[in-house]
Protein backbone atom coordinates (compact mmCIF):
# COMPACT_ATOMS: atom_id res chain seq x y z
CA UNK A 1 0.00 0.00 0.00
CA UNK A 2 1.09 3.55 -0.58
CA UNK A 3 1.22 5.46 2.29
CA UNK A 4 2.38 8.87 0.88
CA UNK A 5 2.29 10.54 -1.81
CA UNK A 6 5.77 12.42 -2.70
CA UNK A 7 6.12 15.93 -2.97
CA UNK A 8 9.15 18.30 -4.06
CA UNK A 9 8.00 21.48 -2.76
CA UNK A 10 5.68 21.20 0.67
CA UNK A 11 5.17 24.80 0.92
CA UNK A 12 3.66 25.69 -2.20
CA UNK A 13 0.57 24.05 -1.62
CA UNK A 14 0.11 24.35 1.74
CA UNK A 15 -2.34 27.17 1.51
CA UNK A 16 -4.87 26.07 -1.30
CA UNK A 17 -8.39 24.83 -0.93
CA UNK A 18 -9.00 21.69 -1.75
CA UNK A 19 -12.19 21.12 -3.90
CA UNK A 20 -14.34 18.04 -4.76
CA UNK A 21 -16.77 18.20 -7.35
CA UNK A 22 -19.38 16.13 -8.12
CA UNK A 23 -16.70 13.02 -6.97
CA UNK A 24 -18.30 9.47 -7.96
CA UNK A 25 -16.99 6.31 -7.19
CA UNK A 26 -17.09 2.49 -7.83
CA UNK A 27 -14.45 -0.37 -7.30
CA UNK A 28 -15.54 -1.89 -10.28
CA UNK A 29 -17.76 -1.76 -12.96
CA UNK A 30 -21.19 -2.68 -13.17
CA UNK A 31 -20.57 -2.42 -9.26
CA UNK A 32 -22.81 0.15 -7.88
CA UNK A 33 -21.33 3.78 -6.54
CA UNK A 34 -19.87 3.78 -3.15
CA UNK A 35 -19.33 7.30 -3.60
CA UNK A 36 -22.23 9.40 -5.29
CA UNK A 37 -21.79 13.17 -6.87
CA UNK A 38 -19.52 14.43 -3.46
CA UNK A 39 -19.61 17.96 -3.73
CA UNK A 40 -17.19 19.93 -0.80
CA UNK A 41 -14.78 22.32 -0.28
CA UNK A 42 -11.72 21.95 1.94
CA UNK A 43 -10.01 25.18 3.33
CA UNK A 44 -6.41 25.69 4.58
CA UNK A 45 -6.64 25.04 8.87
CA UNK A 46 -10.02 22.79 8.29
CA UNK A 47 -10.19 19.72 10.54
CA UNK A 48 -13.14 17.70 9.30
CA UNK A 49 -14.34 14.46 11.25
CA UNK A 50 -16.29 11.90 8.79
CA UNK A 51 -18.41 9.36 10.85
CA UNK A 52 -21.23 7.20 8.82
CA UNK A 53 -22.20 3.71 9.44
CA UNK A 54 -19.89 0.79 8.88
CA UNK A 55 -19.38 -0.10 5.08
CA UNK A 56 -20.78 3.58 4.03
CA UNK A 57 -17.45 4.54 2.37
CA UNK A 58 -15.86 6.15 4.97
CA UNK A 59 -12.58 4.77 3.86
CA UNK A 60 -13.25 5.05 -0.19
CA UNK A 61 -13.79 8.97 0.72
CA UNK A 62 -10.79 9.11 2.70
CA UNK A 63 -8.28 7.32 -0.29
CA UNK A 64 -9.86 9.24 -2.71
CA UNK A 65 -9.09 12.40 -0.58
CA UNK A 66 -5.43 11.12 -0.10
CA UNK A 67 -5.12 10.52 -3.73
CA UNK A 68 -4.81 6.98 -3.48
CA UNK A 69 -8.32 6.04 -5.51
CA UNK A 70 -8.83 8.12 -8.35
CA UNK A 71 -12.62 9.34 -8.67
CA UNK A 72 -14.46 7.19 -11.58
CA UNK A 73 -16.82 10.29 -12.43
CA UNK A 74 -15.89 14.21 -10.99
CA UNK A 75 -12.46 15.55 -9.73
CA UNK A 76 -10.86 16.26 -6.77
CA UNK A 77 -8.60 19.71 -7.14
CA UNK A 78 -6.27 21.71 -5.02
CA UNK A 79 -4.79 18.50 -2.98
CA UNK A 80 -1.65 19.72 -1.18
CA UNK A 81 1.25 18.71 -2.58
CA UNK A 82 2.55 16.44 0.75
CA UNK A 83 -0.30 13.89 2.20
CA UNK A 84 -0.36 12.27 5.19
CA UNK A 85 -2.09 9.09 5.16
CA UNK A 86 -2.65 6.97 8.00
CA UNK A 87 -4.28 4.03 7.28
CA UNK A 88 -6.68 2.02 9.55
CA UNK A 89 -4.79 -1.19 9.10
CA UNK A 90 -0.94 -1.03 9.15
CA UNK A 91 0.36 -2.89 6.31
CA UNK A 92 2.25 -5.73 8.50
CA UNK A 93 3.61 -7.77 5.65
CA UNK A 94 7.29 -5.89 5.57
CA UNK A 95 10.46 -7.69 6.95
CA UNK A 96 10.86 -4.41 9.13
CA UNK A 97 11.64 -3.63 12.53
CA UNK A 98 9.42 -0.30 13.20
CA UNK A 99 12.70 1.53 13.90
CA UNK A 100 13.88 0.24 10.25
CA UNK A 101 10.84 1.01 8.67
CA UNK A 102 10.67 4.66 10.14
CA UNK A 103 13.91 5.57 8.67
CA UNK A 104 13.20 3.89 5.78
CA UNK A 105 10.66 6.38 5.18
CA UNK A 106 12.53 9.15 6.50
CA UNK A 107 15.18 8.83 3.81
CA UNK A 108 12.40 8.24 0.81
CA UNK A 109 10.92 11.69 3.06
CA UNK A 110 14.65 13.21 2.41
CA UNK A 111 15.47 13.18 5.82
CA UNK A 112 12.19 13.50 7.55
CA UNK A 113 12.53 13.37 11.63
CA UNK A 114 10.56 10.48 12.77
CA UNK A 115 12.09 10.35 16.21
CA UNK A 116 10.04 13.33 18.02
CA UNK A 117 6.71 12.02 16.53
CA UNK A 118 7.52 8.52 17.68
CA UNK A 119 8.10 10.13 21.49
CA UNK A 120 4.82 12.06 21.42
CA UNK A 121 2.89 9.23 20.07
CA UNK A 122 4.70 6.69 22.97
CA UNK A 123 6.07 4.36 20.89
CA UNK A 124 9.82 3.86 21.90
CA UNK A 125 8.95 0.41 23.56
CA UNK A 126 7.90 -0.78 20.02
CA UNK A 127 10.89 0.34 18.04
CA UNK A 128 12.77 -3.18 17.84
CA UNK A 129 9.36 -4.55 17.17
CA UNK A 130 9.04 -6.36 13.93
CA UNK A 131 6.10 -4.61 11.82
CA UNK A 132 4.20 -8.02 11.46
CA UNK A 133 4.11 -8.37 15.39
CA UNK A 134 2.12 -5.31 16.41
CA UNK A 135 -0.85 -5.10 18.17
CA UNK A 136 -3.59 -2.65 16.22
CA UNK A 137 -2.80 0.03 18.50
CA UNK A 138 0.89 -0.20 17.55
CA UNK A 139 0.90 -0.15 13.61
CA UNK A 140 -1.66 2.84 14.46
CA UNK A 141 1.10 4.38 15.94
CA UNK A 142 3.31 3.49 12.95
CA UNK A 143 1.11 4.80 10.64
CA UNK A 144 0.80 7.89 12.67
CA UNK A 145 4.45 8.69 12.88
CA UNK A 146 5.14 8.41 9.22
CA UNK A 147 2.02 10.19 7.79
CA UNK A 148 3.07 12.85 10.17
CA UNK A 149 6.91 12.98 10.12
CA UNK A 150 6.75 14.79 6.52
CA UNK A 151 4.69 17.57 8.26
CA UNK A 152 1.86 17.40 5.72
CA UNK A 153 -0.31 19.84 3.81
CA UNK A 154 -3.42 17.14 3.80
CA UNK A 155 -3.14 15.01 6.74
CA UNK A 156 -5.89 11.46 6.60
CA UNK A 157 -6.33 10.12 9.77
CA UNK A 158 -8.59 6.85 9.13
CA UNK A 159 -10.19 5.59 12.73
CA UNK A 160 -6.99 6.93 14.25
CA UNK A 161 -8.44 5.84 17.88
CA UNK A 162 -9.43 2.42 17.80
CA UNK A 163 -6.73 0.98 19.33
CA UNK A 164 -5.02 3.42 20.83
CA UNK A 165 -3.62 3.74 24.54
CA UNK A 166 -5.82 6.19 26.43
CA UNK A 167 -2.28 8.30 26.55
CA UNK A 168 -2.15 8.65 22.86
CA UNK A 169 -5.31 9.04 22.19
CA UNK A 170 -5.23 12.20 24.32
CA UNK A 171 -2.26 13.61 21.99
CA UNK A 172 -4.36 13.01 18.74
CA UNK A 173 -6.41 16.67 19.32
CA UNK A 174 -3.42 18.57 19.86
CA UNK A 175 -1.55 16.62 16.62
CA UNK A 176 -4.60 17.78 14.14
CA UNK A 177 -4.58 21.43 15.63
CA UNK A 178 -0.74 21.99 15.18
CA UNK A 179 -1.11 20.33 11.52
CA UNK A 180 -4.18 22.84 10.78
CA UNK A 181 -2.49 25.26 12.65
CA UNK A 182 -0.16 25.62 10.07
CA UNK A 183 -2.46 25.86 7.04
CA UNK A 184 -2.82 22.06 6.25
CA UNK A 185 -6.17 20.30 6.34
CA UNK A 186 -7.04 17.45 8.75
CA UNK A 187 -9.75 14.64 8.16
CA UNK A 188 -10.54 12.13 10.26
CA UNK A 189 -12.45 9.28 10.16
CA UNK A 190 -14.03 8.97 13.80
CA UNK A 191 -16.60 6.17 15.25
CA UNK A 192 -15.81 7.92 18.91
CA UNK A 193 -15.83 11.75 19.19
CA UNK A 194 -12.11 11.80 19.83
CA UNK A 195 -11.92 15.51 18.65
CA UNK A 196 -15.33 16.50 19.75
CA UNK A 197 -13.27 19.06 21.87
CA UNK A 198 -11.65 21.15 18.92
CA UNK A 199 -13.08 24.13 18.03
CA UNK A 200 -14.38 24.86 14.50
CA UNK A 201 -14.71 21.03 13.64
CA UNK A 202 -16.31 20.42 10.69
CA UNK A 203 -18.54 17.33 10.96
CA UNK A 204 -19.01 15.15 7.23
CA UNK A 205 -21.29 11.96 7.35
CA UNK A 206 -21.95 9.72 4.23
CA UNK A 207 -24.93 7.83 3.90
CA UNK A 208 -26.18 6.29 1.12
CA UNK A 209 -23.40 7.08 -1.23
CA UNK A 210 -24.04 10.40 -0.27
CA UNK A 211 -21.70 13.10 1.62
CA UNK A 212 -23.61 15.20 4.18
CA UNK A 213 -22.38 17.80 6.05
CA UNK A 214 -24.52 19.25 8.56
CA UNK A 215 -24.88 21.80 10.25
CA UNK A 216 -22.54 21.41 13.24
CA UNK A 217 -23.99 21.20 16.93
CA UNK A 218 -24.61 24.95 18.09
CA UNK A 219 -21.53 26.20 19.70
CA UNK A 220 -21.65 26.73 23.96
CA UNK A 221 -22.81 29.86 24.62
CA UNK A 222 -20.97 32.31 24.98
CA UNK A 223 -20.93 34.70 28.39
CA UNK A 224 -20.44 38.43 27.63
CA UNK A 225 -17.29 39.88 29.14
CA UNK A 226 -19.54 41.39 32.47
CA UNK A 227 -20.03 38.29 33.54
CA UNK A 228 -16.82 36.37 33.27
CA UNK A 229 -14.73 36.75 36.63
CA UNK A 230 -10.81 35.67 37.20
CA UNK A 231 -10.23 33.87 39.90
CA UNK A 232 -6.48 32.80 41.74
CA UNK A 233 -6.32 29.01 42.69
CA UNK A 234 -3.48 27.97 45.16
CA UNK A 235 -2.34 24.47 44.16
CA UNK A 236 0.49 22.42 45.41
CA UNK A 237 3.53 22.81 42.49
CA UNK A 238 4.39 19.48 42.12
CA UNK A 239 0.15 18.97 41.55
CA UNK A 240 0.48 22.33 38.61
CA UNK A 241 0.58 20.33 35.53
CA UNK A 242 -2.23 18.22 35.83
CA UNK A 243 -4.68 21.09 37.32
CA UNK A 244 -3.91 23.37 34.24
CA UNK A 245 -4.64 20.07 32.10
CA UNK A 246 -7.76 19.55 33.62
CA UNK A 247 -8.93 23.45 33.42
CA UNK A 248 -8.08 23.35 30.08
CA UNK A 249 -9.59 20.36 29.09
CA UNK A 250 -12.94 21.63 30.67
CA UNK A 251 -12.28 24.97 28.70
CA UNK A 252 -11.41 27.36 30.81
CA UNK A 253 -8.33 29.42 29.62
CA UNK A 254 -6.38 28.72 32.98
CA UNK A 255 -2.37 29.73 33.65
CA UNK A 256 0.01 30.11 35.74
CA UNK A 257 0.80 33.62 37.25
CA UNK A 258 3.62 34.37 39.18
CA UNK A 259 2.85 35.62 42.91
CA UNK A 260 4.22 39.20 43.59
CA UNK A 261 6.70 38.80 46.56
CA UNK A 262 5.20 39.63 49.91
N1 LIG B 1 -11.37 -3.02 -2.49
C1 LIG B 1 -12.70 -3.09 -2.57
N2 LIG B 1 -13.31 -3.74 -3.58
C2 LIG B 1 -14.65 -3.78 -3.68
N3 LIG B 1 -15.50 -3.23 -2.78
C3 LIG B 1 -14.95 -2.58 -1.74
C4 LIG B 1 -13.54 -2.49 -1.56
N4 LIG B 1 -13.28 -1.78 -0.45
C5 LIG B 1 -14.49 -1.46 0.08
N5 LIG B 1 -15.48 -1.95 -0.70
C6 LIG B 1 -16.91 -1.77 -0.47
O1 LIG B 1 -17.21 -0.39 -0.49
C7 LIG B 1 -18.17 -0.07 0.51
C8 LIG B 1 -17.60 1.00 1.42
O2 LIG B 1 -16.49 0.46 2.13
P1 LIG B 1 -15.58 1.38 3.06
O3 LIG B 1 -14.49 0.51 3.59
O4 LIG B 1 -15.21 2.60 2.35
O5 LIG B 1 -16.63 1.73 4.22
P2 LIG B 1 -16.37 2.35 5.68
O6 LIG B 1 -17.43 3.36 5.90
O7 LIG B 1 -14.97 2.81 5.80
O8 LIG B 1 -16.63 1.10 6.60
P3 LIG B 1 -16.06 0.75 8.09
O9 LIG B 1 -16.68 1.73 9.04
O10 LIG B 1 -16.54 -0.63 8.33
O11 LIG B 1 -14.56 0.85 8.03
C9 LIG B 1 -18.51 -1.37 1.23
O12 LIG B 1 -19.67 -1.90 0.65
C10 LIG B 1 -17.31 -2.25 0.92
O13 LIG B 1 -17.71 -3.61 0.87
Amino acid sequence: MLLFIPARHPDIYRYTTMRLSKVSFRYRRRDPFVIQGADAELAPGDVVELTGVNGAGKSTLLRLLAGLSRPTKGTIGGRPAVVGFAPDRFPAGQPFTVAAYLRHVSRMRGGARWEPWAERLHMEHLLDTPLGELSKGGGHKVGLTQALMAEPGLLIMDEPFAGLDAATRAVLPGLATEVAGRGGIVVVSDHQGGLRGLPALRHWTVADGRLHEPSSPAPPPVSPPDELVTVAVRVPAGELPRFLARMRGEGYPAREIEESAR
